[in-house]
């Protein structure tokens, strides 16, 4: 369990994280069994409640404190819970006859007040099989429920809001007064759980078991309905009434994720929702004859059957194609009537009259100029489309201001008709960004500027223009990219709002861009100042423009962000094991490599002084520690290590799987996020300074240098002299960070390496290895501290003895002599000597002393002893019940 771990659920531990620590629950979800029971308070009076899934007993620590003293608290889970007082608990999966046997075993002929449910089961695999596997559990906690609660009882689950949901909700509220659905504040939001709390249990004499069957339950709602001449004690099934139907929601059908989705061609062309077919399905087949002959057509390049094979690799790029190659199919197969195909089928008849050629030659001008200015209106009121879609992204605070020049270089890009390359785009580029920043009013809403206004007037008059075929193909092409655009757009929002993680790397994404983007400004107004470094200062506005867009084109601009959406989509598990410092952002992987070498690069003057002060530092460093500073180090490690994010049981894959549905275990030992190093908070040089200060800078190179200079090998003159070279004074400023990126991989300073240095180190890891392990460490210290407190208490007591009147000096001087020695022995208490007794008969008659046992005996019959203990626990449970 490394840093890693730790660093990944840092993000997770919220206040109520740092609540149950300080107050000492086992889980953060404690707090959702509090607030539930704040607003519904069902606790306060119930004298027993069933914790059904209830590991590691956090909801078990709740009841415990809210319910009154002498209740009787069940907790059951798959895993042991460890003991809490007034709590019973086992082991048992709540799916099964054993569970209930259990259960009843324990409730006698007891009813419950409450039950209580927090399963969440195979967490980690696909969602929507959890989905479905905690809506069965939930129906099992249910038939559970209804089994040992007495009429009036609560029954709160946890359901995720699934396809299943209200199916569940309906069952219940056939079998309750009462049910509310409610989210309390301490579940996260991004958690698609919610907790439904079922009041005033109607207890029917018969229930029918198809409203526990989640075959019935779940497939086939219709067919449950209540059987309104039944006695009103009676939840009966009637077969085929459909009164209530599971109604149509949009979105995926169950299992659609797990199930492969081949669509014939035919019905891809054919659709009304292309756009829908390409995101539902996985491929495209061509079975039929006629499906076989466009594979033949010269529009269906091979990379478009290709395309069509696996769907879900595809970028928006790749969707883009296929829709026009879709289109262009459409207008082959005549489907689509193009105004070619019109003029193809309408007889025209034309009166040409004779003209001379000067006319013909004015008359082609005009209508070449007329089409041109067409062209023009139409490229513009394009571009203007595109940007007011911007501007309302930015008003519905869906995008950043940057985000227009951007588009803005998609729409130029898309015309062809500017080089992204090219220094003039650029500027121009950069020109439109400066204007664009200013296109607020007070209100801070966003205005269109005056050209932008002309052009939307002029666009008013365009319906009259008539487009020609691959015009009008174009504009289908765009309302479908159009569409494609809204869709990915809507896709993008809903994954923000399920993941909060995505808004914080979005943030850092357009921090890095506005970073760059300053740099491009700077840069570029530099460049207006020299004029000799022109050509220089250019390219860089040039690469640095494409930096700060990240990606100019269309298509790239979707594969990045698909990139970082394909990241988001990877199982949590997956995405846990990535350290959260590995970002996007630069400065993260700067930060990264400085820690990973600890000795620096000296690129310039100013970091091979650091580089020296480092290897002078790492002489101290040199020998190996005393014990005690071993065992400071050691510790700090251990809290470190502790510190990494634990569960319960030591296990963070554990605790991992807990975290995806929102719940998470507390770690009870006080150990804390100390020893974390938080790269995102520090700046570099502080992060530098205070992780050599804490690791000391024992890379071999350092220890290598360290002993050269002690040995008198080298010198410290000639030490620094080294550490002037050829990238010494190298500008870091001046240079694009692909270049430096590349540098800081492949440049490396090659420090020889000694023996004596390796052998060193290995020395100083045995020793590490070597120390004892914090516990020892502290159970020993704890030991020493508990001797030195008797021996105080034997003393002031003999001071006691000393000072009494009543007894002679002789009784005196033998009760000093007795406590001093029981003082003295305190500690070093000898080992008890343990005698091994096979108890004849022992196996067979197990109550009293086994024959020939004398004194103090333990019976070490494993079996014998659960059964004694299960015994005693029985009675105890019987009476308090009496009580
Ligand atoms: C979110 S945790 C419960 C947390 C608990 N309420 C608390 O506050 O400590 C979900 C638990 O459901 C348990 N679980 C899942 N499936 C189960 C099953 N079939 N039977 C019993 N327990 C199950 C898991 O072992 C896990 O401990």
């Amino acid at each position: 369990m490394g840093k890693t771990a730790k660093k990944t659920g840092k993000g997770r531990l919220d206040k109520y994280y740092k609540l149950a620590k300080e107050q000492g629950f086992r889980a953060r979800s404690a707090f959702k069994l509090i607030q539930l029971n704040k607003k519904y308070s069902f606790l306060e009076t119930a004298k027993c409640t069933i914790d059904l899934c209830a590991a590691p007993g956090g909801w078990l620590q709740v009841a415990s404190k809210y319910m009154p003293t002498n209740s009787l608290i069940i907790g059951v889970d798959l895993v042991p819970i460890k003991p809490i007082p007034r709590v019973v608990t086992f082991a048992a999966d709540i799916t099964t006859t054993h569970c209930r046997n259990l259960l009843r075993g324990e409730m006698k002929d007891w009813k419950a007040d409450v039950v209580l449910h927090d399963g969440a089961p195979n967490v980690g695999t696909a969602w929507i099989q959890d989905a479905f596997t905690q809506s069965e559990l939930v129906l099992m906690s249910l038939k559970l429920a209804v089994e040992f609660l007495i009429k009036g009882g609560t029954f709160v689950t946890k359901v995720f809001r699934s396809v299943d949901y209200n199916n569940l909700i309906w069952v219940f509220n056939q079998l309750f007064g009462k049910v509310e659905a409610t989210k309390p504040p301490s579940s996260r939001n991004v958690s698609a759980e919610i907790f439904v709390v079922c009041r005033d249990f109607l207890a029917p004499k018969f229930i029918d078991p198809k409203f526990l069957d989640p075959k019935h339950v779940f497939k086939d709602l219709s067919s449950l309905t209540i059987d309104k001449g039944s006695s009103a004690n009676d939840v009966q099934a009637n077969v085929f009434h459909p009164e209530k139907k599971r109604r149509h929601r949009d979105g995926y059908a169950d299992g659609d994720y797990t199930l492969f989705k081949t669509v014939e061609a035919s019905a891809f062309v054919n659709s009304v929702d292309p756009i829908g077919i390409l995101g539902s399905c996985n491929k495209i087949s061509f079975e039929s004859d006629e499906e076989k002959e466009w594979l033949k057509m010269d529009i269906t390049k091979p990379e478009i059957k290709l395309n069509c094979d696996d769907l879900k690799v595809l970028g928006k790029g790749d969707f883009k194609a296929l829709l026009r190659w879709r289109l262009a199919l459409r207008e082959e197969l005549g489907l689509d009537v193009s105004s070619k195909n019109t003029e193809d089928a309408t007889e025209v008849v034309e009166v040409v009259e004779e003209k001379d050629e000067e006319t013909q030659i004015s008359e082609e001008l005009e209508r070449l100029n007329a089409e041109a200015a067409a062209r023009t209106k139409r490229e513009r009121r394009r571009a203007n489309e595109i940007k007011t879609r911007t501007i309302q992204r930015m008003q519905l605070q869906m995008t950043a201001p940057l985000d227009i020049g951007l588009e803005q270089t998609d729409a130029s890009l898309n015309m062809g008709q500017e080089d992204i390359f090219d220094l003039e785009h650029a500027e121009r580029s950069l020109r439109n960004r400066n204007r664009l920043a200013f296109m607020t009013d007070d209100d801070g809403d966003v205005l269109l500027n005056d050209d932008d206004e002309e052009d939307a007037n002029a666009g008013d008059d365009e319906d009259e223009e008539i487009l020609d075929e691959e015009e009008e193909r174009q504009r289908k092409v765009e309302a479908l990219e159009a569409e494609l655009d809204g869709a990915y757009d809507a896709y993008v929002d809903r994954l923000r709002e399920r993941d909060s993680k995505f808004k914080v790397k979005e943030s850092r994404k357009r921090l890095a861009q506005k970073e760059e983007w300053h740099g491009v400004r700077k840069n570029g107004a530099d460049d207006s100042e020299s004029e000799g470094e022109e050509s220089e200062g250019g390219w860089d506005i040039v690469q640095k423009a494409k930096l700060a867009g990240e990606d100019s084109s269309d298509e790239s601009d979707f594969d990045d962000s698909e990139a970082e959406e394909d990241e988001d989509e990877k199982p949590k598990s997956v995405k846990k094991n990535k350290r959260s410092i590995e970002t996007q952002d630069p400065r993260d992987s700067k930060r990264r490599k400085l820690l990973s070498e600890l000795v620096p690069k000296p690129a310039n003057k100013a970091s091979s002084i650091w580089f020296q002060q480092d290897v002078f530092a790492g002489v101290g460093e040199l020998d190996v520690p005393d014990d005690e500073e071993m065992e400071s180090s050691g510790e700090e490690e251990e809290e470190e290590e502790e510190g990494s994010g634990m569960d319960i049981d030591g296990d963070q894959s554990n605790d991992d799987d807990y975290e995806t549905d929102d719940f998470e275990v507390v770690p009870q030992d006080g150990s804390d996020d100390e020893g974390m190093w938080d790269a995102e908070g520090e700046d570099e040089d502080a992060a530098k300074q205070a992780h050599i200060k804490k690791h000391g800078l024992l890379t071999a190179e350092a220890v290598s240098i360290a002993q050269a200079l002690v040995n008198r090998q080298t010198t410290k003159t000639q030490l620094i002299n080294d550490g002037f070279n050829r990238y010494s004074l190298n500008s870091k400023d001046d240079l694009p960070s692909w270049f430096l990126e590349e540098e800081s991989k492949h440049y490396k300073p090659n420090i020889p390496i000694t023996k004596e240095a390796i052998a060193a180190l290995r020395a100083k890891q045995r020793a590490l290895d070597a120390r004892p392990i914090k516990k020892i460490a502290e159970a020993k210290a704890r030991k020493k501290y508990k001797a030195a407190q008797k021996f105080e208490k034997a003393m002031k007591k003999a001071e006691g003895v000393i000072s009494t009147t009543d007894i002679s000096e002789r009784e005196k001087a033998q009760q000093v002599d007795k406590l001093m020695k029981k003082g003295a022995s305190a500690g070093k208490s000898a080992k008890k000597e343990i005698k091994l007794v096979v108890a004849r008969g022992a196996n067979k008659a197990v109550k009293g002393r086994p024959k020939g046992v004398k004194g103090r005996y333990t019976m070490v019959d494993s079996r014998m002893k659960k059964e004694l203990r299960a015994k005693k626990r029985k009675e105890k449970a019987t009476k308090k019940r009496k009580h």
